[in-house]
C-alpha cells in the first residue's frame, strides 16, 4: 500500500493564539492550522517528518497501525547494491585495532572491540507521545493520535562489506551554497576511507559542474592534503549552483570509474544525488552514492539539526549585537538585522533566541503585516515610546507577500527573493518622518559573513560524524541514502524521505512560542 501526502491531524493551534493570518480562509480555522499558503490563501499545515494519506488508512480497521508501519518500513528501507546487482560481501577493513591482524583476533571480541553496527540496529524516529493534536508541536497520524513505533537504521560500521578497498576509487563534490563545516566533513571523508584502505580518492571542484567542464580537473586527496583544510571556512573544493546535468554526470562517473560518490549538498543537492543514484542503478552500475546533509538553513526533513548551523547562529550573534549597542546609542534607534533563509526561519528564530536582545523577530512561516494597528510599524512605535529603541531581527524569506516578486531564479532554479531587509528599512524610515517621531535606522545585513566562518567545536563534532558514516554506508553497500541525527542517534535515511519537502519552523511548535515569549511580541496581524 503506497501512502502519500500530509496527515491533516497535525499543528493544532493553542487557544488564544491568534491564526497566522488565515482566519477566514476556507479550511483553516483557530483550532486546525498552522500555516497559510502565502500565494494561495489556502491554510496548509507544515509538513511533518512523517507524511501519510489518511484516506487510505482507515482507523476503524484494527490492523491500520500495522499496515501503517509496513508502509514506514517499506519507506525507509535503505537502497543496496545487492537490490540490482550480484554483489558479494567480505569482512570488513575497518578496524580500530592497529596493532594486531584481524584474522589474529577472536571473532566476537573483535566485534565489540571494534564497536560495529548490526544492520538490524535502529533508532526511534519520534520519541513524544503526544495525547492530543492540540498539544503544542503535536504531529498525529489518527484522530486520536495513537503511539506508533517509527524505526530507522542505524548508522556506524558494519562488520561486512561491499567493496575492495585497494580498488575503490571514492570522490567527493561539494554543492549548492557554502555552509561552516564543508571542509571538516571532506577531511573526514578522506580520513576514513584511508582507515578502510582506500588509496584513490579525488575531490570533484565546485560542485556537479566539476563532472563534465574539462578545467575543473580532479583533486587528488589524501591524509597529507586534507590535514588542515578545516581550519578555513569555505569549500576546499569549491561549491557552484546549477549544472545538474544527470545523464552527464554519471557518463562522467563511468568514466573516472568512481565506485563511490559522496555528495555534500542541501535539498537542491541531494534531489540531485538521489536522480544519480536511480541513473547509476538502471545502468546497473556498482557505485554508491552517499549524501552528506548541507544546509545552513537547517531545512532538511527529519533532523535534528544540520552542519553548520550552529555556527551561523553563533555568528549571527555580532551582527545582531552590534545593532542592539547601534539602536540602544542612538537617539530612538532601530537595528535592523537579515538572516538568511529562503524557506525557513530557523536561523533567524535561533539567533534570536540565543541573543535575547531582539524584540521583533520576522520569520517565512508567520506572516505578518507592516501597516494597521496589528503591524510591525505599531509595535515598534510603542517600543521607541517605551524603551526608546528597537531591535527587528528578519529572515531573508520573510514577509516577500509584501514585495514586488521578480520571478527570477538562479542557476538551480531557485526563487531570487526580493530584499525585506532593504524593503523594511525604508517602510520604517518613511513611517516615522510620517508620523513627525525622528528614528534612527541602522540596517546590518552580515549574510556572507556568517556564511563563510569556520565551523565552531559542536559542528566540527557533528562533521566528524557525519563524514565518518557517510563513509561506512558505502562500504556497506547503501547507495541513495543520507545520514544525520534523529533525536541524538546518528541515522541512515533514504534521500526522497528528506526531500519530500523542506524543513520549515512550525508556528505551533514549543521553539516558536518561547521566541515570542522572549521577543515579547505580539501577533502582527
Ligand atoms: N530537483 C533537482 N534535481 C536535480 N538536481 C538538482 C535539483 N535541484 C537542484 N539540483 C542541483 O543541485 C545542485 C545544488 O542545488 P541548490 O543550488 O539548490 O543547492 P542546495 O543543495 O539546495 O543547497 P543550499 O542549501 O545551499 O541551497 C545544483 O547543481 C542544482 O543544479
Ligand atoms: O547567494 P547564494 O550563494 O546563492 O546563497 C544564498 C542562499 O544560500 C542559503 O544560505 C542556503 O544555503 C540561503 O539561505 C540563501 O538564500
Ligand atoms: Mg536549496
Amino acid at each position: 500500500m503506497a501512502l502519500k501526502s500530509p496527515v491533516h491531524y497535525a499543528g493544532s493551534i493553542t487557544s488564544g493564539q491568534k491564526h497566522l493570518g488565515c482566519f477566514g480562509v476556507p479550511g483553516c480555522d483557530r483550532s486546525r492550522c498552522v500555516r497559510c499558503d502565502k500565494k494561495s490563501r489556502t491554510c496548509q499545515l507544515v509538513t511533518r517528518a512523517i507524511s501519510v494519506d489518511r484516506s487510505q488508512l482507515d482507523f476503524s480497521n484494527p490492523d491500520w497501525k500495522k499496515q501503517f508501519q509496513e508502509d514506514f518500513n517499506r519507506r525507509f528501507s535503505l537502497p543496496h547494491l545487492k537490490d540490482v546487482i550480484d554483489v558479494e560481501p567480505r569482512p570488513t577493513t575497518f578496524s580500530l585495532k592497529s596493532r594486531a591482524p584481524l584474522e589474529n583476533v577472536n571473532g566476537s571480541i573483535q566485534e565489540s572491540w571494534n564497536g560495529y553496527v548490526n544492520d538490524d540496529d535502529r533508532a526511534l524516529l519520534k520519541v513524544i507521545k503526544f495525547a492530543s493534536p492540540t498539544s503544542a508541536g503535536a504531529y498525529c497520524i489518527d484522530p486520536d493520535c495513537s503511539w506508533v513505533e517509527q524505526w530507522v537504521h542505524r548508522a556506524g560500521p558494519r562488520k561486512q562489506i561491499y567493496f575492495e578497498p585497494p580498488y575503490v576509487k571514492a570522490g567527493i563534490v561539494t554543492c549548492g551554497g557554502l555552509c561552516p563545516g564543508l571542509n571538516d566533513v571532506i577531511r573526514q571523508i578522506v580520513l576514513t576511507l584511508e582507515k578502510y584502505g582506500v588509496k584513490n580518492i579525488v575531490g570533484i571542484q565546485h560542485g556537479f559542474r566539476g563532472f563534465f567542464e574539462d578545467h575543473l580537473a580532479e583533486v587528488p586527496l589524501n591524509r597529507h592534503v586534507v590535514q588542515n583544510i578545516n581550519l578555513a571556512g569555505g569549500s576546499f573544493l569549491g561549491v557552484s549552483r546549477g549544472g545538474a546535468n544527470i545523464s552527464d554526470i554519471v557518463d562522467s562517473i563511468q568514466a573516472r570509474r568512481l565506485d563511490m560518490l559522496f555528495v555534500l549538498g542541501g535539498n537542491g543537492t541531494h534531489a540531485g544525488a538521489n536522480l544519480i543514484h536511480e541513473e547509476c542503478r538502471k545502468r546497473k552500475l556498482k557505485v554508491s552514492i552517499v549524501g552528506v546533509p548541507k544546509t545552513i538553513d537547517n531545512d532538511i526533513l527529519l533532523m535534528d539539526k544540520t552542519f553548520g548551523f550552529d555556527t551561523a547562529v553563533e555568528a549571527a550573534q555580532r551582527a545582531i549585537n552590534s545593532a542592539y549597542i547601534e539602536a540602544h546609542s542612538a537617539f530612538h534607534g532601530i537595528g535592523l538585522v537579515k538572516l538568511m533563509g529562503r524557506s525557513s526561519g530557523f536561523i533567524t528564530m535561533h539567533a534570536s533566541l540565543s541573543s535575547g536582545q531582539v524584540d521583533i523577530c520576522l520569520i517565512p512561516e508567520v506572516p505578518f503585516t507592516l501597516d494597521g494597528p496589528h503591524g510591525v510599524l505599531q509595535h515598534l512605535e510603542h517600543l521607541i515610546e517605551t524603551q526608546g529603541f528597537a531591535l527587528i531581527c528578519v529572515a531573508e524569506g520573510a514577509g516577500q507577500e509584501h514585495l514586488q516578486q521578480s520571478n527570477a531564479t538562479d542557476a538551480s532554479g531557485n526563487m531570487i527573493l526580493s530584499d525585506i531587509g532593504v524593503h523594511l528599512q525604508q517602510k520604517i524610515k518613511s513611517h516615522f518622518k510620517e508620523i513627525g517621531v525622528h528614528s534612527d535606522v541602522k540596517y546590518i545585513d552580515p549574510t556572507y559573513m556568517v556564511r563563510a566562518v569556520r565551523a565552531n567545536a559542536s559542528d566540527a563534532i557533528l562533521c566528524t560524524v557525519l563524514g565518518q558514516n557517510a563513509v561506512h554506508g558505502a562500504f556497506a553497500g547503501f547507495s541513495g541514502i543520507t545520514t544525520g541525527v534523529c533525536n541524538t542517534h546518528n541515522v541512515y535515511l533514504p534521500i526522497p524521505e528528506v526531500i519530500k519537502s523542506t524543513r520549515v519552523v512550525d508556528p505551533n511548535s514549543r521553539m516558536w512560542h518561547r521566541c515570542l515569549t522572549s521577543t515579547g511580541q505580539p501577533d502582527f496581524h
